[in-house]
């Protein structure tokens, strides 16, 4: 693999707008869906939505607790879900937010994001909550293979911010995780693209980004944005949560999309609908010379 993943990521972002699609198969979309919540309807609908998913967004994010659920069979069908998107070209991030200590994350990185892993994903998501550079053994295996990461910085749910808006020394925990992710960007900044380790930062969370000052741009982070649809967050809202980083944002929506099948139509129809919207105010800025 020699493109790195931020470039890989920005010309997928190009190529098809910048929605990430997520398979995140609950218990009652699976049974809405008509199916048996057991293996074989998991199965059923995964697959279902790699067939919707595949050529048609920049990205798709499956959602490991869901397959957990399965044990080691619905981790099967979670690599599986990962191989069919690979070979069909479309990028994939694993939410698994995993996170330890360095000696134990070498492990984690070596599992997802390893020349050996089983079935690696093109970027993991993790939590920096045991200090950013426990991430490192992470950070250097995901330089070497071309993959990616996303850091947790701002979170989407309500309790976040009691971590992560807490002031150290002067400094916000979700700016020094933005500091991190810059400094090992830096070398991408200087090429002018998207660095390879990413940014979670919800789109919930309202005026936090400006109020916290965090220079995205400076830290030419590609931000992983979940929390649209059935979390309250809007497009019309991504400007004013983002500001002059909405260029960086992958919009992130699972419930909202998902809620469309099962019958494969309509699922692509809303996966088009959803990715259309935020692709349109992609191409808004860049007809006016927006970042
Ligand atoms: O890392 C994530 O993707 C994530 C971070 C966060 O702050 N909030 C958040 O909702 N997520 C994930 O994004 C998905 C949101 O799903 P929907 O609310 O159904 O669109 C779930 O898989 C969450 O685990």
């Amino acid at each position: 693999m020699t493109q790195a993943f931020g470039a890989r990521l920005q010309d997928a972002m190009t190529a098809h707008g910048p929605l990430c699609a997520g398979i995140d198969p609950h218990r009652s979309l699976v049974e809405a869906w008509g199916l048996s919540y057991d293996l074989a309807g998991l199965e059923r609908f995964a697959l279902t939505c790699v067939e919707a998913f595949a050529g048609r967004v920049a990205v798709v994010k499956p959602q490991s607790a869901f397959f957990e659920v399965f044990g080691s069979r619905g981790i099967a069908v979670l690599e599986r879900v990962l191989d069919e998107l690979r070979d069909a070209g479309t990028l994939t991030i694993l939410d698994a937010k995993r996170g330890d200590i360095g000696s134990t994350m070498a492990a984690y990185a070596e599992a997802y994001l390893g020349p050996h892993a089983v079935a690696p994903p093109d970027a993991l998501t993790v939590s920096p909550y045991l200090g950013y550079e426990s991430l490192r053994p992470a950070i250097d295996l995901a330089q070497q293979t071309g993959r990616g990461l996303f850091v947790l910085a701002l979170t989407s749910n309500p309790e976040g911010a009691s971590v992560q808006h807490a002031v150290r020394d002067g400094e916000s925990v979700a700016a020094s995780v933005v500091h991190g992710a810059g400094v090992d960007n830096a070398a991408a900044l200087d090429r002018g693209e998207l660095g390879s380790v990413g940014l979670v930062i919800g789109a919930t969370v309202g005026t936090a980004v400006a109020d916290l000052g965090l220079d995205l741009v400076a830290a030419a982070t590609p931000v992983l944005a979940p929390g649209f649809g059935a979390q309250g967050g809007t497009v019309a809202s991504l400007a004013a949560t983002f500001g002059p980083a909405r260029g960086q944002v992958l919009a992130s929506s699972s419930r909202e999309i998902l809620g469309a099948g099962p019958e494969p139509g309509r699922l692509v129809d809303r996966t088009e609908r959803v990715r259309d919207a935020f692709g349109e105010l992609a191409g808004r800025r860049r007809r006016h010379g927006i970042r």
